[in-house]
């Protein structure tokens, strides 16, 4: 499998090498050369399949000529042992066709642990397999941050750079990365939101020099594993309800629309989903998007949902490009354009014909705690106020209630306690055995202020093992 970039310049590159990369050199993501595409037939024969089994059928051959079958299957089956759940993804039925697939039983409580419990082992895999030390730099709302520490944990041959914005995660978010206290992990609070610190990453794919000639490689969703991974629950969930013999729809969370894009691959792939749903909060550039064809800038509004709290998404480029027919330059003038004017639409037809599989909605903050509290009422149930977004997008947007609709469920309540008790003052989620000394653990972290020579200038003096590349 080859991987391209969507500008057009950058050269193709294969898994290997796509993993241990982050941004395209010409600015670009990278997306496959061709999608494998699976009959009915061959996805219905993986219905009684363990959840890593299911993983290895979808991903193969996305990894196929970069690591053996019997190497990437004990990955799998290890990356995935690791989930307290032994269903993995399990669904939960909230009304008649209506569930939630919970993504949060992994060690962080987020969905980002499929990911990236999968990309720190591959990392391992590969820089082992070539004795080459790398720098990872990645940017957080709140949740990539921590699944990346723990993902990268074991793995030797990194150090890990994590930008969050300060003071602007949930206490829970910040104790689970800055409590990480190996010297090859470094937790960073910027002095300003997410979309500083991302353009901050961005930034440093552009220009490498303060790295000293090491690699520096991405975590966040810019990196194709990152979304690889996250293809295989969407087919988990629909063997589960019927498929691929009877349509899906999800509605799905959406801040860098990594996820969905997942989503909408699956369906590329051969997966009968009919309907997705981009569920905002009130940073919704995207819902503006599907809703009015206008992707524009606005100021970030700081929100009960934070790890949504992101002004603008990383993935849409990766759906820009299949808009235009896959035509990089198209895309790359499309982003030139919105870097210089702060907005952009597509032509009338394309977008039309976009909006046949996405709907979307922008949920405030009183729509998710009214969310939290209806569902709690009516299933004992307690939603984290990310999947609450979702639940309260799948209930207004739905197309056809014949459709099985499932919500991701993105979070464990007990991340954002403040929106939950705000909710539902009766509740208290409980943190799991594994965090429950959380609020006890010493923290190591560093302030620094918005300004990426600062940054750049602390990753080269710590980037080797703590100390100076
Ligand atoms: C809990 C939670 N829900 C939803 C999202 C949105 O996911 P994505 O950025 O892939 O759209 C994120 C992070 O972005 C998150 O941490
Ligand atoms: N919500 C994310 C933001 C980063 O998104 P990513 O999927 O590109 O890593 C977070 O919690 O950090």
């Amino acid at each position: 499998m080859r991987y391209i970039s969507t500008r057009g310049q950058a050269p193709a590159l294969n898994f290997e090498d796509v993993l241990l990369a982050g941004l395209a050199s010409d600015g670009g993501l990278y997306v496959p050369e061709n999608l494998p595409r699976f009959t009915v037939e061959e996805i219905a024969s993986w219905a009684d399949l363990p959840y890593y089994e299911l993983a290895f059928r979808v991903m193969r051959p996305f990894v196929a000529g970069c690591i053996e079958d019997a190497d990437f299957k004990a990955i799998l089956k290890d990356t995935y042992g690791v989930f307290e759940h032994s269903a993995v993804a399990p669904l939960r039925q909230l009304d008649g066709n209506e569930w939630v697939m919970e993504l949060f039983h992994g060690p962080t409580l987020a969905f980002k642990d499929f990911a990236l419990q999968l990309l720190g082992r591959l990392l391992d895999h590969f820089l082992t397999k070539r004795n080459e030390r790398v720098v990872i730099m990645g940017a957080t709302s709140g949740d990539t941050g921590s699944a990346a520490i723990e993902g990268c944990r074991r793995c030797e041959n990194v150090d890990i750079f994590i930008l969050h914005p300060h003071q602007r995660v949930s206490e829970v978010q910040r104790r689970q990365m800055t409590s990480a206290l190996s010297d090859n992990i470094h937790n960073i609070a910027i002095e300003g939101n997410f979309d500083d610190c991302q353009e901050m990453v961005k930034a440093s794919f552009a220009d490498q020099s303060f790295l000293k000639g090491t690699r520096l490689v991405a975590v966040n969703s810019i990196n194709w594993a990152r979304i690889m991974a996250q293809i295989v629950y969407y087919f988990h969930a629909a063997i589960q309800l019927g498929g691929p013999q009877r349509s899906i729809a999800f509605s799905v969370p959406t801040g860098n629309f990594g996820d969905i894009f997942a989503g909408y691959l699956a369906r590329n792939m051969g997966l009968p989903i009919n309907q997705l749903i981009v569920a905002t909060n009130r940073n919704d550039i995207l819902h503006r998007f599907m809703s009015g064809n206008r992707y524009n800038k606005d100021e970030l509004h700081p929100t009960l949902s934070p790890s949504m709290d992101i002004m603008v998404s990383s993935n849409f480029e990766r759906l820009l490009f299949d808009m235009h027919g896959r035509d990089g330059a198209k895309v790359a003038e499309l982003m030139d354009s919105f870097r210089a004017t702060g907005e952009m639409s597509v032509a009338e037809e394309r977008w039309t014909e976009t909006r046949k599989l996405f709907d979307s909605l922008a949920v405030d903050d009183e729509q998710t705690c009214a969310t939290i509290a209806q569902v709690y009422q009516e299933t004992g149930e307690l939603l984290d106020p990310h999947t609450a977004i979702g639940v309260h997008a799948a209930r207004e947007c739905r197309r056809s209630l014949a459709t099985p609709m499932v919500t991701l469920g993105t979070a464990h309540p007990v991340k954002f306690p403040e929106a939950v008790q705000k909710a539902v003052p009766s509740a208290s989620p409980v943190l799991p055995a594994h965090m429950a000394d959380l609020f006890g653990r010493e923290e190591r972290c560093t302030v620094l202020a918005n300004d990426l020579a600062a940054v750049q200038d602390f990753v080269s003096q710590h980037g080797n093992r703590g100390k100076p590349l």
